[in-house]
C-alpha cells in the first residue's frame, strides 16, 4: 500500500508521527514528574504517621471528577478518567502496592469491578466466597476487598448483606463501583455448536438472560454453578456445553462468543462495594450506608425513616433482611446521599439511633465516579 501512496501524504504522515513522538516525550516526562510527586506525598504521610494509609478514596474520586470536568475532548470523559485511573494506580503502587481481595475465581465480574476501581497496578487476590473477602480484610491479609451488592435486574446479593451483619465493627465501606454487565454465550473450540444441551452459569446470570434462553435454547438444561468463571472453565472440557459469562471469563478461558450481549435488560448493571478498615473523609459527593435492627412492633420502619425525610436526606436504597437474632425481627440496610460528618446526616442518625435497637454506620464513601 505505502508504495503507491503519494509522497505528499507520506510526508504528512511522517510529520504527524513526529508530532506524536514529541508529545509522547512530554507526556512521559509529566507522568514521571507526577509519580515523583506521589513519592513525596508518601513521605509526608509517613512523617505524620508510621502506620500511614496510602490509598485515599476521597482524593482519587476528586482527581477523577476534576479530570472529567476539565476534559474538552475529543476523548470522552469516561475514556480520559480511565487513563487517569491507571496513572493513579501506578502512582499509588509506588507509594505502597495495595492488595485487594475479590470474589473469584479469576474472570468474574467482581474481578472486573476490582480492576475498574483500583486499576491494574493493585495486587488482586482471588477468594472463593463473599465471606472470605470479608475475612481477608478483617485479618489484614489484604488492605481492601470487593464484593457485589446489588444487580439492577435481580436485586440484592443476600450473602453480602449477611456478611455485613456478621462483620466486626472495624470493617467499613470505603467505596462503590457500578459495572455495566454484558453477558455472552460462550463455547470452546471443541464445542459442537448445533448440539448444545447444557448451559452453565451463575444463577443470577441465568436469571438475567432468562428470556433470551427461552427464545434461543428452550431445550438446553440450565445449570447454576458457583460463578460465571467456573461455568467458563467447565465448558473447556465438554463438547455439548456452553457458558454464559462476561468478557473477563471469555478472555481468561479462551472461549468464543456465539452470541453477545444476551442479557434481557440492556441497562443491566451490578453495584459492588469496596470494604476496608478505615473511615473515609468527605469527597464532596458521598453516600452513607447503615444497618439498623428494629424491635418487632408496628410502625418501626416509619420511625426509622422519618428523621431522614425531615432532614431532607435523599435515600438511594432500602433493603430488609430477616434478623438472625431472636430479640428483633427486622434488619434494614439503608443507603443515602451525604457523609456521616455532615451536620444534617449526624442529626438524622442520632434521631434514628434513638428508635433502633441497634444502628451501625457501615461507612461513608465517594459516590462511584467511573
Ligand atoms: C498521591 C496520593 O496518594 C494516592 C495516589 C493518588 C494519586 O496518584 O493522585 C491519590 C490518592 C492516593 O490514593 C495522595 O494521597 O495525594
Amino acid at each position: 500500500m505505502s508504495d503507491h501512496m503519494p509522497s505528499q501524504d507520506s510526508e504528512t504522515l511522517d510529520t504527524l508521527r513526529q508530532r506524536i513522538d514529541r508529545l509522547d516525550q512530554d507526556i512521559l516526562n509529566l507522568i514521571s514528574e507526577r509519580a515523583r510527586c506521589a513519592q513525596d506525598v508518601a513521605n509526608v504521610k509517613l512523617a505524620e504517621n508510621p502506620d500511614a494509609i496510602f490509598y485515599r478514596p476521597e482524593r482519587e474520586a476528586g482527581v477523577l471528577r476534576r479530570i472529567m470536568e476539565l476534559n474538552q475532548g475529543p476523548l470522552s470523559n469516561e475514556e480520559m478518567a480511565r487513563l487517569f485511573r491507571e496513572i493513579m494506580s501506578s502512582c499509588l503502587a509506588l507509594e505502597q502496592p495495595v492488595r485487594v481481595a475479590y470474589l473469584g475465581p479469576e474472570g468474574t465480574f467482581t474481578e472486573q469491578a476490582a480492576l475498574k476501581h483500583f486499576g491494574g497496578s493493585a495486587v488482586h487476590v482471588s477468594t472463593n466466597a463473599i465471606d472470605e473477602v470479608f475475612r481477608e480484610v478483617e485479618a489484614g491479609a489484604t488492605h481492601y476487598g470487593v464484593v457485589p451488592v446489588e444487580n439492577s435486574t435481580e436485586g440484592i446479593v443476600s450473602h453480602t448483606l449477611d456478611s455485613f451483619m456478621a462483620a466486626s465493627p472495624s470493617l467499613k465501606i470505603n467505596g462503590e463501583v457500578v459495572l455495566r454487565i454484558h453477558q455472552h454465550l460462550l463455547v470452546s473450540e471443541r464445542t459442537r455448536r448445533d448440539q448444545i444441551s447444557r448451559i452453565y452459569s451463575h444463577s443470577q446470570s441465568l436469571a438475567q438472560c432468562r428470556k433470551w434462553l427461552d427464545a434461543h435454547y428452550p431445550h438446553a438444561e440450565r445449570i447454576a454453578v458457583s460463578s460465571n468463571a467456573e461455568a467458563a472453565r467447565l465448558v473447556k472440557s465438554e463438547w455439548h456445553s456452553a457458558a454464559i459469562a462476561g468478557d473477563m471469563a471469555a478472555k481468561r478461558y479462551g472461549l468464543e462468543r456465539v452470541a453477545e450481549k444476551i442479557e434481557d435488560q440492556p441497562d443491566n448493571s451490578t453495584r459492588f462495594l469496596i470494604i476496608g478498615t478505615h473511615d473515609v473523609p468527605p469527597s464532596g459527593d458521598d453516600k452513607t450506608s447503615i444497618v439498623a435492627a428494629m424491635r418487632n412492633k408496628p410502625g418501626v420502619l416509619h420511625d426509622l425513616l422519618e428523621p431522614f425525610q425531615r432532614h431532607g436526606i435523599d435515600m438511594t436504597r432500602l433493603e430488609s433482611r430477616p434478623s438472625r437474632n431472636g430479640a428483633w425481627s427486622y434488619v434494614f440496610f439503608i443507603d443515602f446521599k451525604g457523609h456521616q460528618n455532615d451536620e444534617k446526616v449526624r442529626a438524622a442518625l442520632d434521631e434514628a439511633q434513638a428508635c433502633a435497637a441497634e444502628l451501625k454506620v457501615l461507612g461513608s464513601y465517594p459516590v462511584g465516579v467511573l
